[in-house]
């Protein structure tokens, strides 16, 4: 089983326009990346759990494990650097209480979800994730190739 880690994108309405907010990862897997809240499940943690936990540690914002939409799994496989490869859970949360504050992993930043600059992400994320913020789900898997930051292989649905 490869480890499992999960993301959280919270989605809220501004002046007519949704958004959703991410942040530049600044340590780790990742970063420099835009990426969603989230981060690797602690033992015996369900995702939700780690996805509740995860979103307060790196905005500063508290989210119910039932506000957490469950929006399917992703599997990332980097046969390159067999230690990155994931399975991660992805959710969706429109309901929190607090305000977004910068953390020693992110700094949290709104964007429109019709803006967002897939360019700063990792790779997978343009195949997938403009899917999800409209209000779809996911079940898919991404290889990475020898850069270890471009994907070149897909397969799976969006639903
Ligand atoms: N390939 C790819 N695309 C998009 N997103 C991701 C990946 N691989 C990934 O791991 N991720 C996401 C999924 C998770 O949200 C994070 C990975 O967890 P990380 O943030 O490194 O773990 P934390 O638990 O927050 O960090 P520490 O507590 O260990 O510092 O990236
Ligand atoms: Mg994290
Ligand atoms: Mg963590």
């Amino acid at each position: 089983m490869l480890p499992q880690v999960c993301v959280c994108y919270l989605l809220r309405e501004r002046g007519g326009r949704t958004e959703v907010l991410l942040g530049r990862k600044k340590h780790g897997l990742g970063a420099g990346n835009l990426v969603g809240p989230g981060g690797k499940l602690e033992s015996g943690e369900s995702a939700t759990d780690a996805a509740v936990r995860e979103v307060l540690e790196e905005t500063g914002l508290r989210v119910r494990a039932a506000d957490l939409e469950p929006r399917g799994l992703l599997t990332y496989l980097f046969p390159h650097r067999e230690a990155w490869s994931q399975e991660s859970s992805v959710f969706v949360c429109r309901s929190w209480s607090g305000e977004p504050e910068a953390s020693d992993e992110l700094d949290p930043e709104w964007f429109a979800v019709d803006e967002v600059p897939y360019g700063r992400m990792w790779d997978d994320a343009r195949f997938w994730l403009p899917q999800v913020l409209a209000g779809g789900s996911v079940r898919r898997t991404f290889s990475f190739g020898a850069d270890l930051a471009t994907v070149v292989d897909e397969r799976g649905s969006v639903a």
